[in-house]
């Protein structure tokens, strides 16, 4: 039974409905608390969609709760436990530096995990400090807020501070603490916990709570394990449709770095590609190019058979059924990926309706694109305003011969051109957040301590479908280099 707890002058309203699972899903644990722990950047709206209090939440109170110095009323801190498939290989994990405060309620009864990711050891941490650094968590935020305008399903960020104490990595860092939300942390790698080390009844009651939490649609009369498999594949099917209409790349799609709810999580070695080409990898531990954008969507199938073998137990009590059923939801997927993905692109040109070629037009600008080293988002904006740039596909004869098919093609839709134009303005960011230019900013926050950098980025990414003259500063790409960027874990 949910009991009524206070609300704080803050406005936290937690319930911990995580905590009523079996044991076996978690450790309770509070977070360690840190020297002197400074606000370097709260989330106004996301603070205020919370039902959070701003100026409460940056007093030396409410920075206390975000730097885990203070445990909210009604917070019960626990580190999750889950496990893995990292880079293929089979690993028992859980929350080694994060901690759940609990959930906040919001004023419209909606519920969001409070998690703060650098909060000290755990029970999970192994080797590990249990910290986390400035300069990947405020990368976290930036590029988790950047997705969340993008309109693609993120965890969010509500706030870094800094520690006062120094982390070590290679070198000193100075640590911090980012406040993170998600519609949950459950992950592909939680079942897999359960179901290798867990009872069957623990098996149940999380697959019962992940339904209850994120498809409270189930029908009494249907296969309730089926559907909440089918529903997962659904939501991973439209989430990584919009990773590569973006051109974002995860970077460590690990089974453990799959959220069921659907929503985009970990922002480690993720980065944006510039050219487009499908064997781009950023990841600087990803040698072979497991998580390449090209390769996405099948390794999301991956992952996703992983948790289908989780649940067989609870498909069907004959195992000969219970993998049938399993492998004809997997084998959805790459339907379902596909008609996301065309949908997308039918957008990103202007196009309303579906011809049998649409996919061959598709296809022929890619490689097109793919052939010149053509800058994928600056590509698609350029076609938005119908104004081509001064590169080297926008002068080949082929690209011309490409952009008359692609008039006809829109010439034979009744919509005007018009709404063309509209539909891709919607369909196309203006702009990214493009590497050269968050590394700016990090560099600016946590070498100089200057933060307005930041500020400005995180400003013009709020809006990335505006297409202002701002924004165009933003959009120009980095300067050549010998060396291609690179990204690391973000520890
Ligand atoms: N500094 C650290 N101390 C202890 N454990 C750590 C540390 N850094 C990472 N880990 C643990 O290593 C595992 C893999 O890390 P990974 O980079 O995927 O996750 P993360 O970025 O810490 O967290 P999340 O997936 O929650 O965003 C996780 O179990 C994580 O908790
Ligand atoms: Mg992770």
């Amino acid at each position: 039974m949910t009991e009524k707890k206070a609300i704080t002058e803050t406005g936290w309203n937690f319930d911990n409905s995580y905590a009523r699972l079996p044991k076996s899903v978690f450790t309770r644990q509070d977070p360690t608390p840190v020297r002197s722990p400074k606000l370097i950047i709260l989330n106004d709206p996301l603070a205020t969609s919370l039902g959070l209090n701003v100026e409460a939440l940056q007093s030396n109170d409410g920075v206390a709760v975000l730097a885990g110095n203070q445990i909210p009323e009604g917070a019960l801190p626990l580190a999750q436990a889950y496990a893995g498939h990292q880079f293929g290989h089979f690993t028992l994990l859980g929350d080694g530096r994060a901690l759940l405060l609990g959930e906040q309620i919001t004023p419209p009864g909606e519920r969001f995990d409070i998690q703060l990711k650098g909060s000290g050891r755990t029970p999970y941490s192994r080797r590990g400090d249990g910290r986390a650094a400035l300069g990947p968590m405020l990368r976290e935020y930036i590029i988790s807020e950047a997705m969340h305008a993008l309109g693609i399903a993120t965890t969010r960020s509500l706030a870094v501070v800094t520690s006062g104490e120094t982390v070590i990595r290679e070198t000193g860092q100075p640590g911090a603490i980012l406040t993170r939300v998600a519609a949950s942390h459950l992950r592909v790698g939680t079942f897999q916990y359960v179901s290798n080390w867990g009872t069957a009844q623990d098996l149940q009651a999380l697959a019962d709570y992940t339904l209850q939490r994120h498809f409270p649609e189930v029908d009494a009369d249907e296969n309730r394990y089926l559907f909440l498999l089918q529903e997962v594949i659904k939501r991973q099917a439209g989430l990584i449709a919009k990773w590569q209409l973006v051109g974002f790349i995860h970077g460590v799609m690990n089974t453990d770095n799959m959220a069921l709810s659907g929503e985009t999580i970990d922002y480690g070695p993720c980065a944006f590609m510039d050219a487009y080409d499908p064997a781009t990898v950023f990841s600087s531990i990803d040698m072979h190019g497991r998580y390449a954008y090209g390769n996405q969507p099948p390794i999301a199938a991956w992952n996703l058979a992983r948790f289908a073998e989780t649940l067989l137990p609870l498909l069907h009590e004959g195992e000969e059924q219970a993998v049938e059923l399993a492998e004809d939801a997997i084998s959805d997927f790459t339907e379902l990926y596909h008609r996301n993905w065309l949908a997308g692109m039918r957008g990103k040109l202007g196009i309303f309706n579906e011809e049998q070629e649409d996919e061959s037009l598709i296809e022929g600008l890619l490689n097109m694109m793919q052939k010149y080293s053509a800058d994928y988002t600056n590509t698609f904006r350029a076609l938005t305003f119908d104004k081509p740039e001064d590169t080297v596909l926008f002068g080949a004869t082929e690209f011309a011969q490409w952009h008359e098919l692609w008039q006809a093609r829109l010439a034979r839709q009744q919509e005007p051109k018009a709404s063309s134009h509209q539909l891709m303005r919607v369909s196309n960011p203006a702009l990214i957040p493009r590497n050269h230019r968050v590394e700016d900013a990090l560099e600016a926050a946590v070498k100089q301590g200057d933060y307005s950098v930041m500020e400005r980025l995180l400003d013009v990414l709020s809006s990335p479908y505006e297409h202002s003259p701002e924004q165009a500063d933003y959009s120009t790409l980095p300067a050549l280099s010998t060396s291609p960027y690179r990204t690391f874990c973000g520890t």
